[in-house]
């Protein structure tokens, strides 16, 4: 797949709200430099009139800020890009890093997830992902059912594998995602996590599930939330997150959450999820 990366100039204090409206766009990914944001994009998902939106979105924050520069990006120079940025981190009960960064011998009690992010999202660096890989262990319970929507490097599914879940089902509308899933499923040594090119309508038909993680963002979660709910077992619960402070009541009201109830709502930095039980 072909990127289109933008060098925006922009000031330290508003990138975090910047890579915030960038998301909701579509964006997939960053890199926070002195004073200007790096962004990249599928060229397949950029156009004139979101190049519009983000210039408007620019002037709004002031007069320093704009697109300094745009380029296409080949395939084939993202894994050397990653590679520079990718470092090995811990994320609550786990111990995340790339196959270039060998893990070191003792992590202690964390558990292991070995991963190769590639163009797919979900390296544990964003906040969205760091959110529910901290919150993971109080949700999944041994023998639970998993649905992953929006898998992106498989992660989330791998990490709930891992603590003690016992099947996994993934769906990405990325072709990369669906690639990468599998390999670091492989790297993984995870079983059980079947992963799919598409969206909703590949979960198998019939099929629920204990749990339902979704980190996608906050308008294809609206789309996607009626087709998600009726996959949940009674008492099931599904994890939405993706979000910023601000979703959380437009969220809490959609009608596809009527009859469910809200656990609970975690923030980091200025993202949340939000846990309802049905
Ligand atoms: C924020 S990333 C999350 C990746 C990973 N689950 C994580 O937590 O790090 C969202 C993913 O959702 C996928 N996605 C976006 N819209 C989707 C849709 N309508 N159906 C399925 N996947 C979608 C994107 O391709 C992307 O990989």
């Amino acid at each position: 797949m072909e990127y289109i990366e933008l060098r925006i100039s922009v000031q330290d204090d508003f990138q975090e709200l910047l890579i915030a409206e960038l998301f909701d766009l579509d964006f997939e990914g960053f890199e926070q430099l002195d004073n200007e944001l790096v962004a990249s994009i599928p060229t397949s998902r950029f156009d004139d009139s979101k190049r519009e939106e983000i210039e408007k979105k620019l002037m709004a924050l002031g007069g320093e800020s704009a697109i300094l520069n745009e380029r296409v990006i080949p395939d084939q120079n993202w894994n050397e890009a990653w590679e520079r940025t990718i470092k090995p981190q811990t994320i609550g009960k786990f111990y995340v890093h790339p196959t270039w960064s060998q893990s070191p011998d003792d992590i202690g009690d964390k558990i292991e997830l070995m991963i190769d992010p590639k163009m797919a999202f979900g390296t544990g660096y964003h906040a969205t992902t760091r959110l529910i890989l901290e919150w993971l262990p109080d949700i999944v319970d041994e023998g639970d059912e998993i649905l992953d929507a929006g898998t992106g490097t498989g992660i989330l599914a791998i990490a709930a594998l891992k603590l003690g879940a016992t099947s996994a089902f993934g769906f990405d509308v990325d072709e990369w995602s669906e690639t990468n899933a599998k390999e670091n499923i492989l790297l993984n040594e995870v079983e059980n996590l079947e992963v799919k090119l598409g969206s909703t309508e590949v979960i198998p038909e019939g099929k629920k599930y204990d749990v339902i993680l979704a980190n996608i963002n906050r308008n294809a979660l609206i789309d996607l939330l009626p087709m998600l709910v009726p996959r949940l077992k009674e008492n099931g619960r599904i994890l939405l997150s993706g979000l910023l402070e601000d979703d959380e009541q437009t969220m809490l009201k959609q009608p596809a959450l009527e009859k469910l109830n809200h656990l609970k709502t975690k923030q980091l930095e200025e993202w949340i999820a939000i846990l309802l039980e049905a």
